[in-house]
């Protein structure tokens, strides 16, 4: 949550020339409810039926650069097919200021209304996932220009010239 997968997703394709995703988006446009709405009126286990049902519609796609909610890795389904089918980019933002951000966002029901010892236990938790499954790591302490260049830089090393 926070860490900046929408806003540097859709630079990163952008920059690549490749059509993005981002999978809350269509989990909105395919249930026809917001993310809030899905969480308190069907609940979180609904929410990640929803989640599941997108990563086997995105494995099936030709290349795009696709941002996922922060609790995709967390179910193994997802993992195994988002490994086999894509790169995973793990973007690390520091917990004070994510907690800035995310403390009293209605958007974001994972956190809303949880104190600061609640969520950084989420955050703990979610990052050993993170570097668990994904290719490699990016950081974002700086502008959403210097993350996605640093993509593009681990992309480059990671899978040759990516002009
Ligand atoms: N490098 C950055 N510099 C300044 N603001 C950023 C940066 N990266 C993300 N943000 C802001 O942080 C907030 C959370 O980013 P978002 O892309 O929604 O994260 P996520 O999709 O991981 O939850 C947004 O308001 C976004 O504009
Ligand atoms: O932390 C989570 O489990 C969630 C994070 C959200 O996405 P962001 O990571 O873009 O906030 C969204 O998928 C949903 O609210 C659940
Ligand atoms: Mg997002």
């Amino acid at each position: 949550m926070a860490c900046g997968k929408s806003t540097v997703g859709k630079e990163l394709a952008l920059r690549l020339e490749l059509p993005y995703i981002d999978t809350d988006e269509l989990i909105v446009s395919k249930s026809g409810m917001s993310i809030p709405d899905i969480f308190v009126h069907e609940g979180e286990a609904v929410f990640r039926e929803y989640e599941k049902n997108t990563v086997h519609y995105i494995s099936c796609l030709p290349p795009h650069v696709i941002s996922s909610g922060a609790g995709m890795l967390c179910t193994k389904e997802n993992a195994v097919l988002l490994k086999n089918n894509a790169i995973i980019i793990y973007i690390y933002r520091d917990f004070p200021t994510i907690f800035n951000i995310i403390s009293n966002d209605k958007n974001r029901p994972m956190a809303y209304g949880k104190d600061y010892n609640e969520i950084k236990k989420l955050y703990d938790f979610r990052a050993q996932k993170y570097i668990a499954h994904s290719n490699f790591m990016v950081e974002n302490l700086n502008t959403v220009k210097t993350c996605t260049e640093s993509i593009v830089l681990k992309l480059f090393n990671f899978y040759g010239n990516t002009d």
